[in-house]
């Protein structure tokens, strides 16, 4: 069988995390470049727009992450431990034959979900920065677009899990207090590495130039045009992706000793 994405059944090393995290940037750049291809579309995230969808109580892309959750749901998605849906509640159970995921988590994990805080950055703060304003009708494909924008941000955040998870036991010694103190500071100090912060944000940037400019035969060049604004791409990560994945890390340390 092919060797699934997840690096974790094979044991965990913070190198197989980080290819990884990097392999996961290919997935957000791309999904970012895929929704900037329709304007704002605002209709997407108006609830009058979708008030007469029935069984709708929301905007347009509210039903379809629900609905697709849903289905994904049955489909055996959130059995793994490493997808978190956007509305937990209701969700159907899966009725596709289980999967022994490996156990590498403590169970506290299970209670780590900041999809709400995700899902406010996204729509609120980041999609503003990246799209271009207007409307083209297309509101279905818009809100399908966005849900993998979030899928594909949810899952590197919440990968923070696992890299708590190795950094805990490769330095338990130094965890450990810090834990029975309950002390974020400490923590948050433990688990960085400026460098590799500093790395992944110039990575990015650089992805965001690569996978974005126009491919054209001859020499005309890309002229610095690319489908989304490398920066605004090493600002995600700078601003919202790492802090995102570093709560993520201290919420589930804090609870690594229950
Ligand atoms: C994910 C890690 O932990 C922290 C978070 C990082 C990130 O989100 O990219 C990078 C470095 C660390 O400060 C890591 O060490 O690789």
């Amino acid at each position: 069988m092919a060797k699934a994405e997840s690096n974790v059944s094979d044991g965990l090393t913070l190198e197989l995390i980080r290819e990884s995290l990097i392999r996961q940037e290919d997935t957000i750049v791309f999904s970012l470049i895929e929704r900037a291809r329709f304007p704002l579309n605002s209709p997407t995230y108006d609830k009058s727009y979708a008030s007469s969808v029935p069984g709708s109580c929301g905007s347009l892309v509210e039903f379809i992450v629900k609905e697709t959750e849903a289905i994904q749901a049955k489909a055996g998605r959130y059995e793994n431990p490493e997808e978190h849906p956007f509305f937990p509640d209701n969700l159907p159970p899966s009725q596709v034959p289980p999967h022994k995921y490996p156990e590498v988590l403590h169970p506290a994990a299970m209670s780590v979900n900041i999809n709400k805080i995700i899902w406010d950055m996204y729509f609120n703060e980041l999609l503003p920065l990246f799209v271009t304003p207007g409307d083209d009708g297309n509101y279905a494909s818009t809100a399908t677009r966005d849900l993998e924008c979030l899928q594909a941000l949810s899952r590197r955040i919440h990968y923070g899990k696992l890299v708590a998870e190795v950094k805990f036991r490769d330095e338990r010694k130094d965890y450990e207090p810090a834990i029975r103190a309950q002390d974020r500071d400490t923590l948050i100090n433990l688990l960085t590495f400026a460098r590799v912060e500093e790395a992944v944000k110039k990575r990015v940037e650089k992805k965001a130039m690569t996978f974005g400019q126009e491919v054209k035969l001859g020499d005309e060049g890309n002229k610095g045009k690319y489908k989304v604004n490398p920066a605004i791409v090493s600002r995600l990560y700078g601003d919202w992706v790492i802090p995102l994945t570093k709560d993520v890390e201290v919420e589930y340390l804090l609870h690594r000793l229950d």
